[in-house]
């Protein structure tokens, strides 16, 4: 039998893998490892137009969806960007997204990840 060879990972989705397992550490009570659901946030589905999630992210790399690393980062600031549009500024999901998005972009800067960014063809 011809045995399925696994594709080769692309430096892309090494990377992407790599930074989407250092993002999910700071969502410990994982807020955004799932797509949100309008049976917990009322009325979500039609407020945010382009949800976006963490195992979604997964599902993209690992169907090498990302073209470039701006392309999984767009993702990453949808994550952020749509629970502080649909929630309120006071509520625990605001202030997650919020630090979130201030830690990843931290973490995504070329001399933290210039390294990694390096290995990227
Ligand atoms: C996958 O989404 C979730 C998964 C689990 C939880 C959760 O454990 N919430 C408990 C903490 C107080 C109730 C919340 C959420 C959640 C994320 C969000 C986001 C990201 O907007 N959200 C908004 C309103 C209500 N719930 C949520």
């Amino acid at each position: 039998c011809v045995l399925r060879k696994r594709e080769e990972r692309t430096a892309l989705q090494r990377a992407s893998e790599h930074v989407l397992k250092a993002l999910e550490k700071r969502d410990p009570q994982q807020f955004f490892a799932w797509p949100v659901t309008d049976n917990i946030a009322p009325g979500y589905s039609a407020i945010i137009s382009q949800p976006m999630d963490f195992n979604t992210m997964r599902q993209k790399i690992d169907e090498n969806h990302y073209l470039t690393l701006q392309d999984f980062i767009a993702d990453f600031k949808l994550v952020c960007n749509n629970a502080m549009q649909y929630n309120h500024v006071e509520t625990i999901y605001y202030k997650a997204a919020k630090k979130l998005l201030h830690t990843g972009m931290k973490l995504l800067q070329p001399e933290k990840l210039g390294w990694l960014l390096n290995l990227i063809p």
